[in-house]
């Protein structure tokens, strides 16, 4: 439009106002600039070479002329403004400045106070440019309406022997009775239990015998019956015996598919988190429900058993639950022992090998758990059995929460890398996951107090222990000695309560698991929630996170509402690149805006989610 258009229409020549846009021509005029990207338009005007310059500590407000333009033709952002007008000059009278030094109060074109900071130039990149949001809304998976639970046809039952009273046992009986002679000890065997690895004879002593003369005789016992190992209990929980457990000389054994093929396993729908763990001596096959336990800690010496037992539960629970109703997250930084359960539906993220995935992984749990609790407050749901059970009758409308176990095997390696984070995330975790249907459980090698650190330790009530080196690990493990006369090879002992129970753990062999996860891939492909490429953008995040002050720093901007360079140069006396770093940091982490050319960047957050942030990243 030309000026004289312009004027038919409006009454003026500077504007030629279409649904408050002003031209770019006009603006040009008036203010020296191109355009007002910003949207604050109290935004100081820019330097302009056409213009000669003057600097000044403080700008006037800019004259214009006054303009008789009705209110509506004006552009939003200046319907109202105040204007100082010179009607009787004509034309525009516009100052425009020098950018004033460093640190100078300016008084930008409408009168308010702005603080001028150091011109931002694109800061160096620490970390690749895409944020990331690692906590991701948790999407329920697709139901596969035909999924098929894997057939036990996939697993091998073994025929076991059975003679209860061998000749080797009987001989053992003779051996018992004659060093109790020996030792004037008044007592003899009066049954002896065959279990598949071990036999426990059971002694009842006379009335008057102290139960701790039995305990002295442990090393000419083992000696007498010439037994690698010995176990003493003394007495057997809720019998009136002593117990010697002697190794087998034939073990015999367990298989998976046998124990697994029960309807106490089979039919107990109400426990979905039940596992087949082995059997006892007395011949009885033993589970556990994970939901009651409801996070366990494996542990053993190599080759004791535990990847074996780390399968034969996850095995257990594939064989009773869809993808929809169980989630896992595998931790696996020996990246041998789980790796074969890759691209099953059930995985949250594919096994997590990298020890620092893993602790954002477990923060990412935490995230979940929390989330879950608030919506069981929002619905007033119990826990996740009551909330399920009110999404199911209508009651709520929502999906229905999956139940979540995270496994990782070797702790320590966890520990090794990022011991807080790890510990901190663990300690969450167990505290309160249980009723949000999450539930962990830890594998480790080195029961050692380095690794199963106090705080662990005390949250995860369930022991499972296989054989270890020494008294001491089995105290780390058990709180009590056992677990270093185990014999390996699956023989553990389960700390539930009070005593542990020994048993023999099921036996499932590389090829009935291959079996069972390939009969699930055929049917459905993973729903990834997490994508690992998320979680290593998270790492890196955080490994850039090397100055000490940056706590401190996000602590202050949170605090003042204020981010400006200048200001964190001030006050934590550093120099200009040290403290635009961390504002670049700052503005990585969704705490401040991006730098807004001059203006100081914006705090997007208030203290309370700035502590959670900084929680999660362990500062
Ligand atoms: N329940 C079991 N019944 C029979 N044999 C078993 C059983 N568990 C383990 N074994 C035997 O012991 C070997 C070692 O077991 P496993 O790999 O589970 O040990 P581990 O404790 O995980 O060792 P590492 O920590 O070195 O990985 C198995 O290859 C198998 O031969």
């Amino acid at each position: 439009m030309d000026d004289d258009a312009n004027i038919q229409k409006t009454g003026n020549k500077y504007y030629e106002f279409k649904d408050g846009i002003i031209s770019k021509e006009t603006r040009k005029q008036i203010f020296g600039i191109d355009s007002y990207k910003h949207k604050n338009q109290d935004a100081p005007v820019k330097e302009d070479v056409a213009f000669e310059p003057k600097i000044e500590e403080e700008i006037q407000p800019i004259k214009m002329n006054h303009v008789e333009t009705p209110e509506n033709t004006l552009p939003p952002w200046m319907r109202g403004k105040h204007i100082e007008t010179t009607p009787e000059i004509g034309g525009l009278d516009v100052d425009t400045f020098k950018r004033p030094s460093k640190g100078i109060q300016i008084k930008a074109n409408f009168g308010e106070e702005i603080s001028e900071d150091y011109p931002e130039q694109a800061p160096p990149k620490y970390v690749e440019p895409k944020k990331t949001e690692v906590r991701q809304a948790f999407r329920a998976h697709t139901p596969t309406s035909n999924y098929q639970l894997p057939p036990l046809t996939l697993l091998k039952k073994v025929e076991r022997s059975a003679d209860d009273k061998p000749e080797w046992l009987v001989e053992q009986v003779e051996r018992i009775n004659q060093t109790l002679i020996d030792h004037a000890v008044e007592g003899e065997v009066a049954q002896s239990k065959k279990g598949p690895t071990v036999t426990r004879h059971e002694i009842s002593l006379e009335p008057g015998v102290p139960v701790k003369r039995i305990t002295s005789l442990q090393d000419n016992l083992m000696m007498n019956l010439a037994a690698k190992t010995l176990r003493i209990e003394a007495p057997i929980p809720g019998k009136p015996f002593v117990g010697i457990e002697v190794p087998n000389k034939i073990a015999d054994i367990v298989s998976f598919g046998n124990v697994v093929d029960t309807d106490e396993f089979l039919e107990d729908h109400k426990h979905p988190l039940k596992v087949a763990l082995g059997e006892d001596i007395d011949g009885t096959n033993i589970y556990v429900d994970i939901a009651k336990m409801p996070h366990g800690l494996i542990a053993g010496g190599t080759g004791s058993g535990k990847s074996v037992c780390v399968n034969s539960i996850l095995i257990s629970l594939l064989l009773k639950n869809r993808p929809e109703d169980l989630k896992l997250i595998l931790i696996d930084p020996k990246m041998v022992e789980l790796t074969p359960y890759n691209d099953l539906p059930h995985l949250i993220t594919p096994v997590i090998t990298d020890p620092k995935m893993a602790a954002t992984a477990l923060n990412w749990v935490v995230d979940e758990m929390e989330d879950r609790y608030k919506k069981f407050a929002g619905t007033r749901s119990r826990d996740i059995g009551s909330f399920n059970e009110n999404v199911k009758k209508g009651f709520i409308d929502e999906q229905k929460m999956p139940l979540i176990l995270i496994v990782i095997d070797e702790l320590a390696d966890l520990m090794m890398v990022a011991a807080h984070d790890v510990e901190n995330a663990i300690q969450r975790i167990t505290q309160k996951a249980r009723a949000a249907g999450i539930h962990l459980l830890v594998a480790t090698q080195r029961p050692t107090v380095d690794v199963i650190r106090g705080t662990i330790k005390s949250n995860i009530p369930t022991r499972i222990a296989f054989r270890v080196a020494s008294f001491t690990d089995s105290t780390t493990i058990l709180d009590g000695a056992g677990a270093e006369q185990l014999l390996g090879r699956g023989d553990m002992l389960l700390k539930e309560a009070e005593r542990p129970i020994r048993l023999q753990g099921a036996y499932i062999s590389n090829n009935e698991i291959d079996a069972v996860i390939d009969f699930i891939r055929q049917q459905t492909t993973p729903q990834y929630i997490l994508k690992h490429e998320d979680l290593r953008h998270i790492v890196q995040a955080k490994d850039t996170i090397d100055d000490d002050l940056f706590a401190q720093v996000a602590e202050y901007v949170v605090s003042e509402n204020s981010c400006s360079i200048n200001g964190i140069q001030k006050e934590y006396n550093i120099g200009f690149n040290r403290a635009q770093k961390i504002a670049t940091l700052l503005e990585q982490y969704g705490i401040v805006s991006p730098a807004q050319g001059t203006k100081a960047r914006e705090v997007l957050i208030d203290m309370l989610s700035l502590r959670e942030i900084l929680e999660k990243l362990g500062l």
